[in-house]
């Protein structure tokens, strides 16, 4: 069975509290995107995991796939061992979710081959078990999120009516180092209700509040905002906690932009 895990992007972001565990609550809108990593699973004597595509840092052992994997064979013991092939096309370290949407679609690729039944309840307390952003991929629609990510309400947003440019200069962010930069605050405005604005109302409004800090520690990511606003984007900001940015475009009017060769740009018209 193979099945395509997509990413996610992040609209509006705030960091509102230092939790005792260790994360943060948030607020944020999760709205789904394809861009697409491959995912494929088959029986066989022995796990085995193989990824192609973008290198994944870290040991194959470590892999979000073969969390998912075990997580699952811990509650069915039944489950027989799989060669999983990852082709990796989401960048990494992007804001972009990739890990956790492997994760989330490895969990929904066992249930479904192996007929476990789960609801869709259970699936979303075993994401939730592999990372704050997992549980949005079991529904993959937008979504309001709180928690630490976790709890998540399906909204009513969609931007069908726009094109969208992602673009990844390569830089890795890691998450962690990105919270503890932060000082958690009250949100300055209702992030739903400015979300059911239209898109155009955004611009001066809606915030990441990562931005700061990661925009000054590397500035060539804010100049890629910029430039998306520059060349005609309605609405411009890192996702998540970076380092790739979004650009939302009236329809088929996404601007010719030259960026640096070795930026991954992608086009969703
Ligand atoms: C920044 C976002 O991308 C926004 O969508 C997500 O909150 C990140 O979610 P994620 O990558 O699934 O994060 P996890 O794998 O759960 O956590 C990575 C690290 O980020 C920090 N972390 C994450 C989520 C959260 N609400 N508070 C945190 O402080 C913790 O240090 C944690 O060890
Ligand atoms: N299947 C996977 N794909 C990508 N990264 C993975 C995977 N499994 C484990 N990882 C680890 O997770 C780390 C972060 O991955 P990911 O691409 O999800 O981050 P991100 O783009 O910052 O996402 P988020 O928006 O959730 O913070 C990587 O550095 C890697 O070591």
């Amino acid at each position: 069975m193979i099945l395509f895990p997509n990413c996610k992007i992040n609209l509006g972001l705030h960091v509102t509290n230092k939790r005792p565990d260790g994360f943060h609550d948030l607020e944020t809108v999760f709205y789904p995107l394809p861009v697409n990593d491959a995912l494929e699973a088959i029986t066989h004597s022995e796990l085995q995991f193989e990824s192609s595509g973008i290198p994944v840092p870290g040991n194959a052992a470590d892999n979000l796939c073969l969390k998912a994997f075990h997580l699952l064979k811990q509650d069915f013991p039944q489950l027989p061992a799989l060669h999983i092939h990852l082709h990796k096309h989401i960048p990494i370290g992007a804001g972009l979710g990739g890990g956790s949407a492997d994760a989330a679609f490895m969990l929904r690729l066992i249930d479904q081959k192996f007929q476990l039944g789960l609801t869709e309840a259970a699936l979303l307390v075993y994401a939730a078990q592999l990372g704050s952003d997992c549980p949005f991929f079991i529904i993959n629609k937008p979504c309001f999120a709180t928690g630490r990510g976790e709890i998540i309400e399906p909204l009513t947003l969609d931007l069908s009516g726009y094109s969208f440019m992602l673009v990844h200069p390569g830089i890795h962010v890691n998450t962690g180092w990105a919270f503890k930069q932060l000082t958690p605050k009250a949100p300055a405005y209702a992030l739903k209700e400015i979300i059911g604005q239209p898109v155009t109302t955004w611009k001066d409004v809606l915030v990441n509040d990562f931005e700061e800090a990661v925009f000054a520690a590397h500035p060539a990511i804010g100049k890629i905002k910029e430039q998306l606003y520059a060349a005609g984007a309605v609405y411009s900001a890192m996702s998540g906690s970076g380092s790739a940015v979004l650009g939302i475009f009236p329809k088929n009017k996404i601007a010719d932009i030259l960026w640096d060769a070795s930026y991954r740009v992608f086009t969703i018209r």
